[in-house]
């Protein structure tokens, strides 16, 4: 199947999505609306893509949530097309020619200056406040570029990016793109997969730095206590909703492009009558993402972050009528809508944080955006 057909129909369409797995063997293209939604329907019956906003903040367009019924779906397993190729075939002649685009480049950029002193003070009030445990926080960076985004030059470069999922949704001239290396869920039949992605260090410039550095994470007390909260608050939530729960005793380590993560992968057997909905609903924000107890941590979010994170942390996938499927969190992103993008990067921050490390780190997780868009502005030509 030509990739680029299907790349450029995205483009075509006023409502699309593309979801595809960090290991690459399922890959989803949806295109059109039957059906839309801001909130996540209880039940579709046929399949349904899209987002959650992360806490329902006033926001405009798909950053208050956007789900929709697509009108047609192409699914490719192991490389191989499961849909049939004569209804591609079909709904690709609709393709109308494509203008000739202009390769963006960054014509502006603003960050948050006064970020890391809002972490110091989040920092300070974590050591007095014991019932405030850990708050992700994050901060946002603008970019203005020359020219729109298209999909059809997007994904071929997102794709480039290794062992992250890839996902990216479209409504009109907004985006909302994905490089997340986190799962949030995945059910298939009644099996319950999800893991805890939290506690972060640098990647090391040749393999014994790496490694190195890879035990130093596996070893930090501090790292290991937020990664704990995570892992314990998951168990916590799926509890009433799973039958048994395997949980490895000890974190792994997930390695991305700039960073490596503590990981622990937690699987287990959905309880009868229990939707994909009812697990997103409980999981989310885990305290990877929002922080503990997570109701405070989401006052402080709201309260200290300068904008609403809108999709931003938030779950991202599809599900089925049988109740079958998979949301990432929405990290590693950028929203954009016409010239103008938001790129986001967030931190776990507990009382024994640094708040320069915290800076240094984000300042790594906005990375794979703004290696996107670099290679989109060399038209595809960059080799990082
Ligand atoms: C919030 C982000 O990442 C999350 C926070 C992490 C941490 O604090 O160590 C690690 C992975 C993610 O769960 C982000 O990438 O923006």
């Amino acid at each position: 199947m030509d990739r680029s057909l299907l790349n450029q129909m995205l483009d075509n369409v006023q409502v699309a999505a593309f979801f595809e797995t960090s290991d690459k063997k399922s890959t989803m293209y949806a295109f059109g609306q039957k059906k839309i939604w801001s909130k996540m329907p209880d039940k579709t019956d046929s399949i349904v893509f899209g987002a959650s906003s992360f806490d329902d903040q006033l926001e405009a367009g798909i950053m208050k949530g956007f789900w929709f019924e697509p009108e047609f779906l192409v699914l490719l397993q192991d490389n191989q097309l499961l849909s049939s190729t004569t209804a591609i075939d079909d709904y690709l002649m609709q393709l109308s020619q494509l203008k000739k685009t202009q390769a963006p480049q960054i014509i502006d950029e603003s960050a948050e200056a006064d970020w890391q002193a809002r972490v110091q003070t989040l920092i300070n009030e974590l050591s007095v406040n014991r019932s405030l445990k850990k708050v992700v926080f994050s901060r946002q960076q603008q970019i203005t570029l020359s020219a729109k985004l298209v999909l059809s030059k997007v994904i071929p470069a997102l794709q480039k990016q290794q062992d992250v999922y890839h996902a990216a949704l479209k409504r009109d001239t907004e985006l909302f793109i994905t490089a997340t290396p986190e799962r949030l869920v995945k059910i298939n039949d009644n099996q319950v997969e999800t893991a805890a992605v939290a506690g972060t260090i640098r990647r090391g410039q040749i393999d014994l730095e790496d490694v190195k550095l890879g035990k130093e994470l596996l070893n930090s007390e501090k790292n290991n206590q937020e990664h704990r909260y995570v892992v314990d608050n998951i168990v916590q939530q799926l509890g009433s909703l799973t039958n048994q729960l395997h949980v490895p005793n000890k974190p792994f380590l997930l390695k991305n492009k700039q960073v490596q993560h503590l990981y622990t992968p937690i699987q287990g057997t959905l309880a009868t009558n229990i939707s994909i909905k009812d697990v997103v609903g409980k999981l989310h924000p885990t305290p990877a993402l929002g922080g503990l107890p997570r109701k405070n941590a989401l006052v402080y979010i709201r309260n200290y972050e300068l904008h609403p994170r809108g999709l931003f942390a938030s779950p991202i996938g599809y599900f089925t009528k049988n109740n079958f499927g998979e949301f990432v969190v929405g990290i590693r992103s950028m929203y954009v809508n016409g010239r103008n993008a938001r790129l986001f990067a967030g931190a776990g921050i507990v009382a024994e944080s640094d708040s320069q490390q915290e800076y240094y780190e984000t300042t790594l997780k906005f990375q794979p955006m703004l290696e996107l868009l670099e290679e989109l502005s060399n038209d595809g030509h960059t080799n990082f």
